[in-house]
């Protein structure tokens, strides 16, 4: 049977490109899913195995990245058209270009109110929570006489764009990482706190305002601790709501380290001065604790915040 080629398309997909635009010591994100698709000339690449017209789907990936850096990215329909326009009119055989775009938006994490004086504003200008993903979660046991109330949340994303490193770690013969002085550190926080109030109905806490605080205290530790590793940054978030709200005697987090790799951008010509990251979603470290108010009992179980 004769078969003839239809539609076709190809492109990288699913770049993650993080810009970090530095001003002075107020930092601004752009944080895109790019998926480039290109038509144009390339019957005899199926028909025949040509690549004569192909610039590599590698090289698409490669131009979301530089043109981060050449370019910035003002708004992401801008970077797009930046985008299209470039392939369409620098490759003869490419006739048609199709840039996807979806933009993940950050806000800032308000300073606690002691630290707003230290860091001279209302917000920390590093420090960002990404809108609208969190899930809040709580899990309620009752045997008739008392109560266990675990609450929560998962999926809440946070970036500092500075004051963190990671050094001084094991090296054995399979370790390459280098030591970081001045790293991204990123994490969706699965968090699990356990309330001490188990019986007398007349005391119970507001669990509205506990929620919004234990929330609020957590983001400002990740905000305002200058890391060494994401295990001092659980333990400061954990310490920080455990100290503010005495109705919390424990909590568990679930922290995957969302590592960002800087570009190297030298193979185009370009510096990358800290500025264009690749986003990796896998593999991540995970990183898991509990902390407790001193003498009291852990009981939150050990797999709950993966839930
Ligand atoms: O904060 C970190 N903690 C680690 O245990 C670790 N391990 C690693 O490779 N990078 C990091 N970062």
């Amino acid at each position: 049977m004769p078969t003839i080629l239809g539609q076709n398309q190809y492109g990288k997909a699913e770049n993650r490109v993080v810009k970090i635009t530095r001003d002075g010591d107020t930092h601004h994100i752009k944080d895109l899913n790019v998926s480039v698709a290109l038509s144009g000339d390339m019957d005899d690449v199926h028909y025949s195995g040509s690549n004569a017209n192909v610039l590599p789907t590698d090289t698409t990936k490669n131009t979301v990245f530089a043109f981060a850096k050449e370019h910035g990215i003002e708004s992401a329909e801008q970077f797009g058209i930046h985008l299209a326009r470039h392939f369409v009119s620098s490759q003869e055989p490419i006739h048609r270009a199709r840039i996807r775009i979806e933009e993940y938006a950050w806000e800032r994490i308000a300073t606690s109110e002691g630290n707003s004086k230290f860091i001279g504003a209302d917000e920390v200008k590093h420090s960002f929570a990404r809108k609208g993903q969190e899930t809040r979660v709580s899990q309620i046991t009752y045997d008739g006489e008392n109560w266990e109330v675990i609450s929560g949340l998962k999926d809440l994303t946070v970036m500092n764009s500075t004051n963190s490193e990671f050094w001084g770690y094991v090296k054995d013969k399979y370790t390459t990482l280098k030591e970081a002085y001045d790293r991204i550190l990123a994490t969706d926080v699965s968090a699990r706190w356990r309330y001490n109030w188990t019986s007398d109905e007349q005391r119970m806490p507001n669990w509205e305002k506990s929620y919004e605080q234990a929330r609020k205290h957590m983001l400002q530790a990740f905000a305002e601790t200058y890391s060494l590793s994401l295990q001092q940054t659980l333990y400061q978030m954990g310490s920080r709501i455990i100290n503010s709200r005495s109705e919390i005697d424990e909590i568990r987090f679930s922290l995957p380290n969302n590592h960002h790799f800087l570009v190297d951008l030298e193979p185009f010509g370009l510096k990358n001065d800290n500025e264009v990251y690749f986003a990796a979603d896998r593999p991540y470290g995970l990183i898991e604790a509990t902390v407790l108010r001193d003498g009291v009992e852990p009981k939150i179980p050990v797999d709950m915040t993966n839930l």
